[in-house]
């Protein structure tokens, strides 16, 4: 049976690390770190990530506001938002909750953040950065760097010539996930849906990243024997045997077959979900640390 990878643990060590380093921060003079996170509309799920957020954000010692605007708020308005905090020296990183209602363009509103405050590491200038390998100024995106903590914790700091298959080509995951694995020296593969014969490339993985967003698609008979298995995937899927109506989470693995045969595995809930949240932290005590002219603390 596989190890769990117990992200929960890990999270918590990297949010400790984060509250010393921001009281460190306060007692060389510098300002606290602030984290300001948007919402726009009721979406549950989001309220869920965005609170989660806040909480954690206050236990850093962040100084930490949270915008929850209507449904109906204008992309000028959003934009007006971005612009305010841009220039507001008390904060230091900016999360916009995606998705956004269909009337505001999101690529327009991610390009509105300053590079410096852009936490979630979606804008082009850390885009740029991750794919040149400028890692001491730039902004990982939070899920790929929590899972990379993941993957050396149980392989070790040095990756080199592991065979990586990464399963999703979307910006926020799946990109920078292959791109932080070659920075370490993986041989790395991105599969996707026009991807051939996923199963028997997948059984090629020493590390296997699953980001697709399909319920339990990766079946045991898909994992290498031995393999590090990171599933990233979220879904919410009807649950009628925990009672009418109710509903459970499950990842993009089908756990039960895939722990049968990894070497280490990510359980969801309490894999990578938790290491996002604790990297959104880590990314915005760095940008205040860099706001202060001090050295860029490691993780
Ligand atoms: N744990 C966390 O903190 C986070 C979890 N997530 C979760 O991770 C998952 C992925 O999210 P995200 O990257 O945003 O999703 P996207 O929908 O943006 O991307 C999904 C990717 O999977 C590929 N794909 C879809 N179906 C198949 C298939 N049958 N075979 C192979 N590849 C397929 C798509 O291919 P193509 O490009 O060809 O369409 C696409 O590249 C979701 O479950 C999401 O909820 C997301 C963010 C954070
Ligand atoms: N700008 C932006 N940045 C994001 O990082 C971002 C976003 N938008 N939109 C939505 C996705 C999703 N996401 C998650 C964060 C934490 C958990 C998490 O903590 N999950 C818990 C379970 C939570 C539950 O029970 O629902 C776990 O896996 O153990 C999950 C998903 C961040 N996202």
């Amino acid at each position: 049976m596989a190890d769990v990878i117990d992200g929960k643990k890990v999270a918590e060590e990297v949010v400790g690390k984060v509250k010393t380093l921001s009281g460190a921060l306060h007692a060389k003079g510098a300002s606290r770190p602030g984290l300001a996170v948007v919402i726009v509309g009721e979406d549950p799920a989001s309220q869920v990530y965005v609170s989660s957020k806040s909480r954690t954000a206050k236990e850093c010692g962040f100084h930490s506001v949270q915008h929850t605007l209507p449904a109906d708020t204008t992309e000028d308005e959003l934009l007006g938002l971005i612009h305010d905090m841009n220039a507001d020296h008390a904060i230091h990183g900016i999360l916009v909750q995606l998705p956004l209602p269909s009337h505001i363009d999101a690529g327009k509103v991610i390009q509105a953040i300053a590079p410096d405050k852009d936490v979630d590491g979606f804008h082009f200038v850390n885009v740029g950065k991750l794919g040149a390998g400028e890692m001491e100024t730039a902004f990982v995106p939070c899920t790929p760097a929590g899972s990379m903590l993941l993957i050396e914790r149980v392989r070790g700091k040095d990756l080199s010539g592991l065979n990586a298959v990464v399963v999703g080509r979307s910006n926020i995951v799946g990109k920078p996930m292959a791109n932080l694995l070659l920075a370490a020296n993986c041989t790395v593969t991105v599969a996707h849906s026009r991807t051939k014969d996923l199963p028997a490339l997948a059984r090629t993985a020493d590390i296997l990243v699953a980001a697709v967003g399909r319920p339990e698609m990766v079946k045991g008979d898909w994992v290498k024997p031995g393999a590090t298995v990171i599933d990233v995937g979220i879904n919410r899927i009807p649950a009628p045997d925990k009672g009418p109506g109710k509903s459970r989470l499950v990842g993009d693995v089908a756990y039960e077959g895939a722990a049968q045969v990894a070497g280490a595995i990510t359980p969801v809930p309490g894999g990578v979900g938790p290491m996002t949240i604790a990297m959104l932290m880590a990314n915005t005590v760095t940008s205040a640390y860099l706001a202060a002219g001090l050295d860029r603390p490691s993780f």
